[in-house]
């Protein structure tokens, strides 16, 4: 199994219109491609869309899950947080006075798993639990891992409308005391959605519930603590997961063999805004030089306020959006970082540190099957093709020779795997702010303003969540399964929370919603909320299909062929310069004796390929090989980097590692004053805008290796023959008509490199200006449309213009003529 990683960044987005959805069983595989619709568009994957990031959208009305399995994709757990010392100092508990409620019969044992069952038989003296924190009792009980009630002492804070009830008793997937883990949580409940990620489906996180009630503790995990939270969990799960797909057996090996490609984004919606938690700024890019040691909070710029667009076309999309792309745990843990000290929090009446924003924290997996017929990995490096085998610095010649020779067994493989579909699924991971009421919280000012926001939406969030329940029950009463979108509105753009759900509510995603509640009973009215809401959702009825792009439109795809290209490249520049300069002994021999045994110009070119190799070797690196353990949370950075995969590469090279790799590869050639300007790309992408960045930093990097290559060119163009640098006098006429030649096969490699890559980058321009072209006509056309529309209501208007003033003429003259009859008739 590979995996395909990149070192830029980039703001990427791919329409829905090039999707399309499979709908497959949980355990069936995708149909073959051939079996899939043509592509809508199609077009060179470097012309990318590259400004903004697609949020899966709901898919197209499809053929429907039975009802039952589509349940089974939305699950619901509850988690109880522990009591907290605080818990008797919230102002909504101080409000109430202490009640002197006493136990009878019933006393409580929580278990090692964190279940609190209520004991029975138990004689319990009669003592009052709300007199502090410490002797308060949970108001909630799990009877069983899957259900929860309301202790039966803190009856006196239900709210009006559940006090009537005897005993409420709800019903979920599962139910978490305040002894549970995060770990424990992970793995019962949101590990196996990562792993339908894995394996293509869509899937969301969430943690609900009021505010204090631990959703971040869930999500985020306490570093001081060491205790993960479920994003760095799943995150950890995903590498290891696609490192373990190897360890099946041959046979399934063969069948499972598949690349990866991931990219990070992280966002905030705050006040109804939406921030990019990982946008660069002010020479601050996390990318260059952040390390999680200057995260302090004041040292960090604010995040960037990006937007969010719908187009009937491309789904929901937000503009601006920073996308990262992510090759080990330590890479996210990084951005993670970034995010984390960047979203807004604020101190409450209910939480010191309450999030005063909902985050959105999104993996995208693309991933494809690395070969068809498995040759790929067949061949003499330990079944790695010869152009992904490890090099020494005695093995140019032969690293440039694999290349050119893996070249051919490499394109009959990826020829078939290129083309084949790209599996495209993401994982949110969700942390809402909470819910909170301004008596609890005591909020004024900004934080009350928060608060509204907060509120609002979440309401949102309730609406949306009551109808999709609602369409869900109706289906399964008329025993139809639902088909989606559905017909009736459901208020998702109330709220940016819920347009940006919306994918994983009402589409095709298999979502676990983790609804965390208080223990305290002053919050006990706050939790049923919770609790319905839960409920609720867990009624939706949701599809879950495996998204596939059979274009080229992925940037997996694109990444490949950009480097295929560039192996071609230097294949051919390398052959002609051997056929020239090497490959006849005579010449050789003559230079031999001219140079008397010093550096050659050969020697020299064989350097320059030599950094060239290195340089492919790098982009070639970003083709990880996975398979081999990685040691829990201990991911090792290595300083060199061997692209060879069954060199046990005991952990995925991170990304700083593979970015000193290239600089080496390129300060190895440092030394010339007209080198082409590889760190251009470097320094203009820490300044560069979002916008600006947007236009493909991925191809920058190839563009950068493809300026490299011209750059030894040129070189070779420009310096002396080895003969004259040696001060030996350059006599023969056929060593300069070697000479000569060489120049001239090299000018004209230099000239067709740059067509080729000025081609290239012509050929994205064109498209993007296609596209605007295209965009432009068609609001041309409706402009028009309306103009015309307009130019005919006007002359509607001017008719009808002239003849009111018709009218009001004609009535004039009326009422001049009675105005004379009865001045006679006065007059008479
Ligand atoms: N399972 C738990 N174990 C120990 N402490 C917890 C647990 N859950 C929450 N806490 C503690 O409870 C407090 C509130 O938790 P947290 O900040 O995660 O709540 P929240 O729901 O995210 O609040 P807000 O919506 O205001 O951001 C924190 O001090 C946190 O450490």
């Amino acid at each position: 199994m590979q995996f395909l990683v990149g070192r830029c960044r980039s703001l990427y987005g791919i329409g829905p219109s090039l999707f399309f959805s499979v709908f497959i069983n949980d355990e069936r595989m995708a149909p073959p491609p051939s079996s899939l619709p043509p592509p809508a568009r199609s077009s060179r994957a470097t012309s990318l869309p590259l400004e903004s990031v697609v949020i899966p959208s709901p898919s197209k009305p499809h053929k429907a899950q039975p009802a039952e399995q589509q349940k089974n994709n939305i699950k619901v757990c509850i988690r109880i947080r522990p009591l907290l010392p605080s818990d008797s100092l919230a102002p909504a508990a101080a409000d109430s006075p202490p009640k002197r409620v006493t136990r009878s019969t019933v006393a409580l044992r929580t278990h090692t798993s964190g279940l609190v069952t209520p004991v029975r038989s138990a004689a319990v003296s009669k003592v009052p639990v709300n007199s502090g924190a410490s002797q308060q009792e949970p108001a909630w009980l799990c009877p069983t891992p899957q259900t929860i009630i309301q202790n039966p002492h803190t009856k006196e804070y239900t709210s009006r409308s559940d006090a009537g009830k005897s005993e409420i008793c709800y019903t979920f997937d599962r139910v978490y005391g305040p002894a549970s883990t995060n770990e424990e949580l992970y793995r019962e409940s949101v590990a196996d959605v990562v792993k339908n990620c894995v394996a293509g489906f869509h899937g969301s996180v969430f943690a609900y519930g009021q505010t204090n009630s631990g959703k971040t503790h869930t999500m985020t995990g306490s570093r001081r603590n060491k205790d993960d939270g479920v994003i760095r969990l799943a995150v950890e799960d995903i590498f290891r997961q696609i490192q373990n797909i190897n360890t099946n057996s041959p046979e399934q090996q063969h069948q499972q063999q598949r690349e990866y490609l991931l990219r990070v984004s992280y966002l905030e919606i705050y006040n109804e805004q939406i921030y990019d938690l990982l946008a660069p700024q002010n020479n601050c890019n996390p990318r260059f030089g952040m390390n999680s040691n200057n995260l302090q909070h004041h040292h960090l710029p604010p995040s960037t306020a990006v937007r969010i667009f719908e187009s009937r076309t491309e789904g929901v999309q937000v503009r601006g959006l920073r996308e990262e792309i992510v090759t080990c745990p330590q890479d996210v843990y990084e951005l993670l970082d970034v995010g984390d000290a960047r979203r807004k929090v604020g101190s409450t009446g209910m939480n010191t540190s309450s999030s005063r924003s909902h985050s959105v924290f999104r993996l995208v997996l693309e991933s494809r099957a690395s070969s068809s017929g498995g040759s790929i990995h067949k061949g003499s490096n330990n079944g790695m093709p010869p152009s992904l085998a490890p090099s020494s610095n005695s093995s140019v010649a032969s690293d440039a020779d694999s290349i050119a020779s893996g070249r051919s067994s490499i394109t009959q493989s990826l020829g078939t795997a290129i083309k084949g579909p790209v599996r495209i699924s993401s994982l949110s991971l969700v942390d809402l702010a909470g819910s909170e009421s301004v008596k609890a919280t005591g909020s004024t000012g900004v934080r009350q303003k928060e608060g509204q926001y907060i509120n609002k939406s979440l309401l949102t969030l309730g609406h949306v969540v009551h109808k999709l329940s609602e369409i869900s029950a109706r289906a399964e009463k008329e025993s139809n399964s639902v088909l989606l979108p559905p017909k009736e509105h459901i208020p998702y753009r109330d709220s940016k929370l819920t347009r940006l759900l919306q994918p994983s509510l009402g589409g095709n995603a298999k979502v676990c919603i983790i609804c965390n509640i208080s223990p305290a009973s002053a919050n006990v009215e706050e939790s049923h909320n919770t609790l319905k809401f839960g409920s609720r959702a867990k009624t939706i009825q949701q599809h879950a299909s495996i998204t596939e792009v059979a274009d080229e439109k992925t940037l997996l795809r694109s990444y490949r062929e950009e480097i295929e290209e560039l192996k071609r490249q230097l294949n051919e520049a390398r052959k002609a310069a051997v056929e020239v300069s090497g490959h006849t002994p005579a010449i050789k021999e003559h230079k031999e004796q001219l140079t008397g045994g010093a550096p050659s110009s050969d020697e020299e070119d064989q350097d320059d390929t030599h950094v060239l190799v290195s340089a492919i070797r790098n982009l070639e690196s970003l083709i990880l090989k996975a398979g081999a353990k990685s040691s829990k949370k201990t991911i090792i950075e290595k300083d060199s980097f061997s692209v060879d995969g069954m060199e046990a590469e005991d952990t995925f090279p991170s990304r700083r590692s593979l970015d000193a790799d290239l600089k080496r590869a390129e300060n190895a050639d440092s030394g010339s004053s007209d080198s082409v300007d590889i760190t251009d790309g470097a320094k203009n992408y820490s300044n560069a805008s979002p916008e600006e960045d947007d236009q493909g930093d991925l191809l920058e990097e190839l563009h950068r290796i493809q300026g490299m290559l011209g750059k030894v060119m040129k070189k070779r163009k420009d310096k002396p023959s080895s003969s004259t640098a040696n001060g030996k006098k350059p006599t023969p006429d056929r060593d300069e008509e070697v000479e000569k030649l060489r120049i001239q096969l090299q000018e004209q490699e230099i000239t067709s490199t740059m067509r080729k890559a000025d081609s290239s980058f012509l050929q994205s321009q064109l498209y993007e200006k296609e596209n605007l072209l295209k965009e432009v006509s068609v609001f041309l056309v409706a402009l028009e449309k309306r103009q015309r529309a307009l130019e005919q209501e006007n002359a509607q208007l001017k008719e009808d213009l002239a003849l009111a003033n018709t009218l009001i003429k004609e009535g004039d003259k009326a009422r001049e003529e009675l105005t004379e009859k009865l001045a006679k008739a006065q007059q008479h």
